[in-house]
């Protein structure tokens, strides 16, 4: 990393005090794995289509400007077609609460995740606020309000 990396509070849960905090995987990794912070002989699973709000057992202070994204981790969606139901779930600078990842099974077979698993990952990114400025009349283009395929479902130009 070349970058300063921007400090993050972060407070661990009473059920999460002896688990690891979030981490990089690699040097380059952009997200920070999350634990689940499930009780150790409470194991939870998730049936085809069920769904749960998973502890990761810590809670952030996020700076001014800047997000949070739960994304799913593909090698659990690969392997077991679990991912995060609402992904990217958005944790906002001024959320205090725990960090919960919102798992969904979308395969066939029951999946369990155990105190300590990596469920998801935490990717920090900058947020631009904007103002909106009303107007009955907004700049003309190309596409104009062509969308949802309008260009073609196909390989694209060179393939037509
Ligand atoms: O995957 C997620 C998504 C959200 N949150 C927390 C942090 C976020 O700041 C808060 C609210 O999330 P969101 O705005 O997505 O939910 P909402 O349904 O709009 O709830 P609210 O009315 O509380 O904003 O819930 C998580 O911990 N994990
Ligand atoms: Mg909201």
């Amino acid at each position: 990393m070349t970058a300063m990396p921007l400090s993050v509070p972060v407070m661990r849960l009473p059920h999460g005090a002896d688990l690891p905090l979030p981490a990089y995987a690699t040097a380059g990794a952009a997200g920070l794995d999350l634990i689940a912070a499930l009780p150790e002989d409470a194991p939870l699973t998730l049936d085809p289509l069920a769904r749960a709000a998973v502890p990761t057992g810590i809670a952030l202070a996020l700076p001014d400007g800047f997000e949070a994204q739960v994304r799913p981790r593909s090698g659990l969606a690969l392997k077991h077609g679990v991912t995060v139901l609402n992904a990217p779930g958005t944790v906002d600078a001024d959320y205090r609460g725990e960090v919960k990842v919102l798992l969904v099974n979308l395969g066939s077979e029951p999946v369990t995740f155990t105190r300590g698993q990596r469920i998801a990952q935490l990717v920090v990114a900058p947020v631009t606020v904007i103002q909106l400025t009303e107007t009955g009349d907004l700049e003309k283009t190309t596409r104009g309000d062509g969308g949802f395929g309008s260009t073609g479902l196909d390989g694209g130009a060179g393939s037509r």
